[in-house]
C-alpha cells in the first residue's frame, strides 16, 4: 500500500498583525503520497509560499495555523509538543528550502562554517527524547547480550531483569516508563537493591507506579512466577524473553545510521568526558562494581544526561564535515564550495548549496519554493536535473515544488495543484492540468503559457488574464475568481463553490460550472 506522507485538511492560515488578519490560505485540503512530486502553481499572491511555510512547520512570526490539520507522517505538526516537532519532524521528515533561500547564506561566513552550524544544530536535535530512550534501552540489552565478554554475573542480570519484568507489568508505556525509572535510579532517587522510595524526590507519577508495584508484590501468583523465573532460568533465556517482550512492544525503531553515529561519538568523546562523573553513581547504585561493565555506555544515554550536553560535543568538526562532503559530492557539488564565501558562488551553486543543506538528512518530504526563478534557463535545467536525481537516488521521497511557471513544473511533477486567492481551485495529474484543465482560472493560466515554433513564431495566440489577483485583506464574495472569470454566473458572485469532480474522484475543481444540481439551486433561489 502506498504510504501517505502529508495530509492537509481544511487548513486555514492567516497573518495576524497591526494590519488585522489576512487569510492567505483558506480551507485547503490535499494529500501527498510517498513518491509523488506535486507542483503548486498560481499567480503571485495566490498563497503558494504561505501554504509551503505552514506545511514546513516553520511559519514566519506573523503567520499562524488558524484551523485545520497538517499531518506529516502521522505527526499533527501544530498540536504535537514543540520538542518532538523539532527533533523528530523538522530535521528528519521535512526538508524546506524557502523562497529566495539562496540569499540566506551568511555573507560573512564561508559556506563551511554555515553548514557546520546547521549540521551540528540538527545533530543535537536528532537526539530527541524518544530516540534517547529507545537507544538507552537497546544498549542495556546489548550489554546483557555481551555479558560473557564483559564478564558480568548472571545473578546481577537476574536482579536487573526482575526489576524490569515487574515494572513492565505496571507501566502504561513500559519502554518509556522503564527508562524514566532507571533514570531516577541514576539520579539516586531510588535505591536499586532495596527499592526504597525517597518520596520527596520522586515525581508523583513515578510514586504512583511504585505504589502499584507494591500492590503487585502482594499478588502471589505473579510473585511466585517471578521467583521461579529468576531461580530456574539462566541469563540467556531471560535475555531472550526480555527481547521478545520488547519486540512485542514494537517500539524499537532505531535507524542503524543513527545508532552508528551515536556509538561513534559517544564511545570516543562523551564517555571520556562523563566517565568520572558517572562511574561513582553507577557503583553506588549497583553496589557491585562489576555491573558497571554491563555496558560502560548505558548510564550516559539516559535522557537527562545527554540533553545536558552542548550539541558541539557530539561530533568533531572533521566528522561533520566529512559527512557534508559526501553529501555534496552526491549532489554533484564540488566540495571546494565549502571554502568559498557566498558572494564567490554563482546563483546556481548557491541554490545547489541550499538544496544540499535542506536534504542533509534525507527528508521524506522536500518543500522547495521557487528554486529556479532567479536563474538563467540553462542553470534552471541543471537544477531541475538535480531534483530528479534527488528522487532517483532516494535522497528524498516526495516533493512539493512551488512555482508560478507551469512549464517548469511540467518537467518534474506528477501532479499539479492550482491556487487562486489562497484556495485550491483545481488539483489533477500534470497532463490533465495541461491538456484538459477544468477551472476557468486554470484554463486562463495554461492559455498564458508561451511555446515557440522552430521558426520563432508562437504556437498559439496567447491569452491573458484580465484584472488583478484579489486583495486578501478584503477578498471578493462568493467565488474569489468571479471578478475576472469569463464564465461568471450570478451564483458565483454570491456563494462560495464546493469542490466538484467532473473528471473523477482524483480531480477536484472548485467551480459552480460543475455542480450537477446548479439548475435546481438557481430555481430555488
Ligand atoms: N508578512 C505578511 N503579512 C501580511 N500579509 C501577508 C504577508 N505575506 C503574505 N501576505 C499575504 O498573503 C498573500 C499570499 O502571499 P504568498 O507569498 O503566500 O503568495 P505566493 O502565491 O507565494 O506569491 P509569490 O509567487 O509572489 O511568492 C499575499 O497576497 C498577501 O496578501
Amino acid at each position: 500500500m502506498v504510504q501517505e506522507i502529508l495530509n492537509v485538511n481544511k487548513l486555514v492560515g492567516c497573518y495576524k498583525g497591526s494590519f488585522g488578519k489576512v487569510y492567505a490560505v483558506n480551507d485547503v485540503s490535499f494529500k501527498v503520497k510517498s513518491g509523488e512530486v506535486i507542483g503548486i502553481a498560481g499567480e503571485s499572491g495566490s498563497g503558494k509560499s504561505t501554504l509551503a511555510e505552514l506545511v514546513s512547520g516553520m511559519p514566519r512570526p506573523l503567520l499562524h495555523c488558524d484551523s485545520g490539520l497538517i499531518e506529516v507522517k502521522g505527526y499533527d505538526i501544530y498540536r504535537i509538543d514543540q520538542n518532538i516537532l523539532r527533533s523528530e519532524v523538522l530535521s528528519q521528515i521535512i526538508g524546506y528550502a524557502p523562497q529566495a533561500s539562496m540569499n540566506s547564506l551568511n555573507p560573512v561566513l564561508k559556506v563551511k562554517r554555515f553548514l557546520l552550524d546547521v549540521m551540528k544544530q540538527r545533530t543535537a536535535q536528532q537526539l530527541g527524547l524518544g530516540r534517547k530512550i529507545r537507544l538507552s534501552n537497546m544498549l542495556i540489552l546489548e550489554g546483557i547480550k555481551n555479558k560473557d565478554a564483559i564478564g558480568i554475573q548472571d545473578s546481577e542480570i537476574h536482579n536487573f531483569i526482575e526489576l524490569f519484568l515487574r515494572y513492565s507489568q505496571i507501566a502504561k508505556n513500559p519502554t518509556y516508563e522503564f527508562s524514566l525509572f532507571l533514570t531516577k535510579i541514576f539520579e539516586k532517587d531510588l535505591d536499586f537493591h532495596s527499592f526504597k522510595i525517597m518520596k520527596d524526590k520522586v515525581p508523583s507519577h513515578i510514586q504512583n507506579k511504585m505504589a502499584m508495584k507494591i500492590n503487585l508484590e502482594e499478588d502471589e501468583e505473579l510473585s511466585a512466577f517471578l521467583t521461579n523465573l529468576i531461580k530456574t532460568t539462566n541469563a540467556t533465556v531471560i535475555h531472550d524473553l526480555l527481547l521478545n517482550s520488547i519486540n512485542n512492544l514494537k517500539q524499537w525503531e532505531i535507524e542503524e545510521d543513527f545508532i552508528k553515529m551515536l556509538h561513534i561519538s559517544i564511545n570516543r568523546k562523551i564517555y571520556k568526558k562523563l566517565q568520572p562523573a558517572i562511574d561513582p553513581m553507577l557503583k553506588m547504585v549497583f553496589a557491585n562494581q562489576d555491573i558497571v561493565r554491563i555496558n560502560p555506555n548505558w548510564g550516559i544515554l539516559f535522557p537527562e544526561s545527554i540533553s545536558g550536553l552542548p550539541p558541539h560535543t557530539l561530533k568533531s568538526d572533521e566528522e561533520v564535515l566529512q559527512e557534508a562532503i559526501i553529501h555534496l559530492e552526491k549532489l554533484g557539488l564540488d566540495p571546494k564550495v565549502l571554502d568559498l564565501y557566498p558572494h564567490e558562488l554563482s546563483g546556481g551553486m548557491k541554490q545547489r548549496t541550499v538544496i544540499a543543506i535542506s536534504t542533509l538528512w534525507n527528508p521524506k518530504l522536500l518543500i522547495v519554493d521557487e528554486p529556479t526563478s532567479a536563474l538563467d534557463v540553462s542553470t534552471q535545467k541543471k537544477l531541475l536535473d538535480l531534483f530528479v536525481q534527488l528522487k532517483q537516488d532516494k535522497i528524498v521521497e516526495s516533493m512539493l515544488f512551488i512555482s508560478h511557471d507551469i512549464p517548469t513544473l511540467r518537467q518534474l511533477c506528477t501532479r499539479c495543484i492550482i491556487m487562486y486567492g489562497g484556495e485550491i481551485v483545481e488539483d489533477a495529474d500534470m497532463d490533465t492540468i495541461i491538456n484538459n484543465p477544468k477551472h476557468p482560472y486554470s484554463q486562463a493560466l495554461i492559455g498564458a503559457i508561451v511555446s515557440f515554433n522552430p521558426d520563432g513564431s508562437t504556437e498559439k495566440e496567447l491569452s491573458r488574464i484580465e484584472g488583478r489577483p484579489p486583495d486578501l485583506r478584503d477578498p471578493p464574495s462568493g467565488c474569489r475568481f468571479h471578478p475576472r472569470c469569463p464564465k461568471v454566473m450570478d451564483i458565483c458572485r454570491e456563494k462560495i463553490p464546493n469542490s466538484y469532480y467532473p473528471n473523477g474522484k482524483d480531480h477536484p475543481v472548485k467551480c459552480w460550472l460543475y455542480d450537477d444540481q446548479l439548475e435546481v439551486k438557481l430555481e430555488e433561489a
